[in-house]
């Protein structure tokens, strides 16, 4: 039994369980290893670009032959199964395009129909009443704003009933108001039984929203949990200083330097309250002004550089450097 498996659920009872499953593109490990029990949850598999987030769901939705290992869906294997596999899920990969020149609901009903499922105009209209979209359901899609159009291509998804849901960066390019419209309604299909399978590199959002999260970094799970254990996972607080002049080393018990930006320096401490006033005459009788000083508790963020930079190798970390990496707003 891996480490990720939840001891309280059967193996049947997982929608979705990956068993060292790999990926090589010639000498690339785009993923490595994989093993996942997934349950009924909002699942995000969160990680930097090219890390192998859409390599991982593109093998779980039959698209992509896995080099080795293997993995379930509902039950069904994807090598030996993949039309049971693909009659239970709906992918929703990152630039699937809803047709322009047709209104919502022939978008929603060519899936429907595509699909073969029973009565499509009745489901047509339950799947875009579920996304808020039946009093604009005649208009063009050309018309639609851009959380209108991920919302349609949600309503496609889910006309066939799907029992497993795939969603490669569904929030990417919206903006505030329509991301968190598209979180509410994950988070209703998840309420309504449906196991989502979502990739982001929005820390922030993932805490926010998933259940659980798997953090990978070039192709291997680093580390699978609810967000809030992950970040207990720093036992410490976090205290970013805003300094003139330059950083030289400081000594103060309990505290330890974790990287730069700019001229932002960032610290874990052990008691991040009483370390403030140490770290604050420590740093000033170094020379160095203190302009601010700040505390506050780890994020996923936090989570993401402490795990990636012990699996990494000891070079300087660049906050600016992880940030695009990030593909941050
Ligand atoms: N068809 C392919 N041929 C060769 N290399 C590939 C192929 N598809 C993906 N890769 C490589 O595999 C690695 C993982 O890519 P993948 O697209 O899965 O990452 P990702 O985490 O989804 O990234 P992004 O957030 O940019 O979509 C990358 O190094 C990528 O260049």
């Amino acid at each position: 039994m891996d480490k990720y498996t939840d001891n309280s659920l059967s193996k049947s009872e997982y929608p979705i369980i990956t068993q060292n499953l790999t990926k090589k593109f010639g000498d690339l490990y785009a993923v490595h290893q994989m093993n996942l029990s997934v349950g009924n949850e909002i699942f995000g598999i969160l990680g930097p670009n090219g890390s192998g987030k859409t390599t991982t769901v593109l093998m779980l939705t039959t698209l992509l032959e896995p080099t080795d290992g293997t993995a379930s869906i509902c039950g069904y294997d994807i090598h030996t199964h993949p039309r049971q596999v693909r009659d239970s899920i709906s992918y929703v990969p990152q630039d699937m395009a809803v047709d322009v020149r047709l209104s919502g609901r022939e978008n929603v009903m060519m899936f429907a129909e595509l699909y073969g499922v029973r009565d499509p105009a009745r489901k047509t209209e339950e799947a875009l009443r579920i996304l808020e979209l039946a009093d604009r359901a005649d208009e063009r899609a050309k018309v639609y704003s851009g959380g209108m159009r991920r919302r349609l291509e949600l309503a496609q998804a889910l006309v066939h009933n799907p029992k497993v849901l795939f969603l490669d960066e569904p929030t990417v390019g919206l903006d505030v108001a329509a991301r968190k419209k598209i979180w509410e309604h994950i988070k209703i299909l998840r309420k309504q039984g449906m196991t989502i399978f979502v990739t982001t590199h929005y820390m922030d959002e993932a805490d926010k929203y998933c259940d659980r999260v798997a953090i990978i970094d070039r192709g291997r799970v680093q580390a699978v949990d609810t967000p809030d254990n992950l970040k207990n996972m720093i036992s410490q607080d976090i205290i970013s200083v805003t300094i003139s002049g330059s950083f030289s080393t400081i000594d103060v018990p309990g505290v330890r330097f974790a990287f730069s930006e700019d001229e932002q320096l960032i610290f874990y401490a052990e008691h991040g309250e009483a370390a403030l006033p140490l770290l604050h005459n420590a740093l000033t009788e170094a020379g160095m002004k203190v302009e601010a000083l700040s505390l506050r508790r780890p994020s996923l963020d936090d989570v993401f550089l402490h795990l990636v930079s012990s699996a990494d190798d000891k070079s300087p970390f660049k906050l600016s450097t992880f940030r695009n990496m990030m593909g941050k707003r």
